[in-house]
């Protein structure tokens, strides 16, 4: 790995900015959105059909492959990359939030955190060493610290301590990072709702020194309003030659309404989940393929789409195959969806470095806004 991680800023438009992440496996367009591969695949997509959506990079989840099949048994095949047959960039989570909602019997001390595996019920610990090495050995591209993301609603002095905790926790996390050229890792910003919190974690993270910086803590219940209001203001603490990612977001409005607050990244299971489960994504709002209504519809998901659901699928067709369970259907919607998340990406990326992002927002709302469709 010779070559360096690096941000290119290319142009801003209020606080909307577009990009490029430079790593030795590839470059990634910001805003960027991240395909969850959780368990070494992202669910009913071959790789190369995550590459056809536009994908650049795609997330993997440690607290999945470290139970299963482990991460010294990836390393031992040659790491993640080689594994899954995906040689772009591949970002990693560090575990702990995973471990809060999958796994059994847990207990958080100051060293990290031991829990029951969700599988087996196999005893673990994660530890900030632990998650790091564990991340090295799939050979992570982006590599995570290990935070704590406190359950809400919780009250100030709760947030303030599980904040300070993921503080010295990033520090360990740098430490056991080591120096990896070609490599980054990102420290992650807690703080829940409370901007003084928010500006302490974010220059504690900055004191440390990261490539990229998270916005943790958010997704996790408090609204689409109230996630808005602490991105008013938090990605600002953030150093601006950075890439920033926000977690877990989202729904495609969450989406344009982080990267309108200053966001360059992020991740979420919802394209792929609920392709699975019939729910289809489509510039004019959401569909229910299940749904009665659509069993002798000839018209496509969305005649405005290119992906291969919307090129050679009706919707009656789609419905039936949901209905009967087949596996195409999950294939279809998941590649529908995450080719329509990334469509909204590249239309971002254009508009911004365009000067045209508040007109392209007000297009993207007034879509939405028709009625059945
Ligand atoms: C890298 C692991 N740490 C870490 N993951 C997260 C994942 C999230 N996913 C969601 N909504 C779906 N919010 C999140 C917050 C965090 C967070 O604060 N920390």
């Amino acid at each position: 790995m010779t070559k360096r991680f690096s941000f290119d800023l290319k142009a801003t438009d209020g606080k909307a900015r577009t990009g490029v992440i430079n790593t030795p496996r590839g470059e990634v367009r910001t805003p960027a959105f991240m395909p969850v591969g959780t368990a070494a695949t992202v669910k009913a997509m071959m790789p190369e059909s995550v590459r056809a959506t536009g994908a650049d990079i795609l997330l993997g989840n440690t607290y999945h492959l470290m139970l299963r099949p482990t991460a010294e048994r990836i390393d031992r095949l040659g790491g993640l990359h080689k594994f899954m047959n995906w040689e772009r960039p591949i970002l990693t989570d560090s575990g702990g939030f995973q471990v809060m909602s999958l796994a059994g019997l847990r207990k958080l001390t100051e060293k990290g955190v031991t829990f029951k595996s969700h599988i087996d019920g196999s005893k673990h610990e994660l530890t900030p060493e632990r998650s790091i090495e564990i991340q090295r050995l799939l050979g992570s591209d982006i590599v995570m610290c290990f935070d704590e993301c406190p359950a809400l609603p919780a009250d100030r002095e709760r947030i303030a301590e599980s904040m300070r905790l993921s503080m010295r926790w990033a520090e360990r996390s740098r430490e056991a990072f080591g120096d990896r050229p070609g490599h980054a890792l990102f420290g992650i910003m807690q703080g829940g709702l409370e901007q003084d919190l928010r500006e302490e974690s974010a220059e504690a993270l900055r004191k440390i020194g990261f490539e990229g910086y998270a916005v943790g803590g958010l997704a996790v219940g408090e609204g689409q309003e109230a996630m808005f209001g602490c991105l008013d203001y938090a990605p600002d603490f953030l150093p601006v030659d950075k890439p920033r990612y926000l977690m877990g977001v989202g729904k495609p409005d969450d989406i344009v309404g982080a990267v309108a607050r200053g966001i360059d990244m992020m991740d979420c299971v919802l394209p792929s989940r609920s392709g699975r489960t019939g729910q289809a994504f489509t510039r004019h709002g959401v569909v229910n393929i299940k749904n009665a209504r659509h069993a002798d519809d000839p018209r496509p998901l969305d005649e405005n789409c290119s992906c291969p659901a919307c090129s050679n699928y009706s919707r009656a067709y789609l419905h039936h195959v949901f209905r009967s369970n087949e596996m195409i259907s999950g294939m279809l919607l998941t590649w529908h969806n995450l080719h329509y998340f990334q469509e909204i990406m590249q239309g971002m990326r254009d508009a911004i470095a365009a000067g045209t992002f508040e007109a392209w927002q007000a297009e993207f709302h007034a879509q939405r806004a028709q009625g059945d469709i």
